[in-house]
């Protein structure tokens, strides 16, 4: 069958409790050696999404820096397009190409700031970004792959909306706790076992500490 969506691979670092971050929202899990992995695989990918709390608190490049390799296109979910232009994803979008979704939410304000740098705005949705709408845009701008770098809310938007395709997730040696830490899968839940995403683990590596499982 020919897919009319990109195929999404949902991917994390989660400490042993599940976490993404701490209370605070520090993520930084991943040793050295999971940062290469990772890089690698962004290297495979046509474009990496994230939601804006994750721009926020992180500020990534989501880049490939730590190996050789082409960077995938970058996209935020950014309903009110607030995403400030100071980040260095916005920066360096003379070098890499972003994508900022947004609905119709977004004040012109927001987006004549955005106008100033060269991000494509896409408007998908009248509240929220229509996630299955925007995935046929990119569908058809040639994106077959998307790798989903969270965070927890945002993985929850696809995981609902049955647009996972495959996980993969790196176990760090890490309790941290906290009942409002972000956890790998936020928003509401599935309220029965019988109705979430049942996935299958079809491999195992382990990274010294850590172990990385893909689930298909
Ligand atoms: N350990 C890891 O692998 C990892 C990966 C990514 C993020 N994180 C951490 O996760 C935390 C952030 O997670 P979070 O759950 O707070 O937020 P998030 O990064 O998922 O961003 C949520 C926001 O994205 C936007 N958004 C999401 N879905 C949308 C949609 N359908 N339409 C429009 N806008 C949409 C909204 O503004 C929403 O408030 C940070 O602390 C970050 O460090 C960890
Ligand atoms: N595999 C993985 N291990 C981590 O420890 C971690 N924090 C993430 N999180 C993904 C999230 O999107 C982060 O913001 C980017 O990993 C940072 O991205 P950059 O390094 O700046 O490209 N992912």
């Amino acid at each position: 069958m020919v897919s009319s969506r990109p195929h999404i691979i949902l991917s994390a670092a989660i400490s042993l409790d599940g976490k993404i971050a701490t209370i605070t929202g520090d993520s930084a899990l991943s040793s050295k050696k999971d940062k290469i992995r990772l890089h690698r695989l962004r290297s495979q990918m046509d474009a990496i999404l994230v939601g804006k709390n994750t721009i926020l608190q992180d500020n990534p490049m989501l880049n490939v820096r730590y190996v050789k390799g082409k960077n995938p296109i970058r996209i935020v979910l950014d309903s009110l397009g607030q995403i400030p232009t100071s980040s260095k994803i916005i920066q360096s979008s003379h070098q890499i190409p972003t994508i900022i979704a947004v609905s119709k939410k977004a004040s012109k304000k927001n987006l004549a700031n955005l106008a100033k740098f060269p991000v494509d705005v896409v408007i998908a949705g009248q509240n929220k970004v229509e996630l299955k709408r925007l995935l046929r845009f990119l569908h058809h701008k040639k994106i077959k792959t998307i790798l989903l770098e969270g965070g927890g809310t945002t993985n929850w938007d696809f995981v609902s909306q049955g647009l996972v395709d495959e996980v993969v997730v790196t176990v760090t040696p890490y309790l941290v706790g906290g009942n409002k830490a972000k956890t790998l899968v936020e928003g509401d839940g599935f309220s029965k076992i019988s109705q979430s995403l049942r996935l299958n683990l079809c491999k195992i590596t382990r990274q010294n500490n850590e172990l990385v499982l893909y689930y298909n």
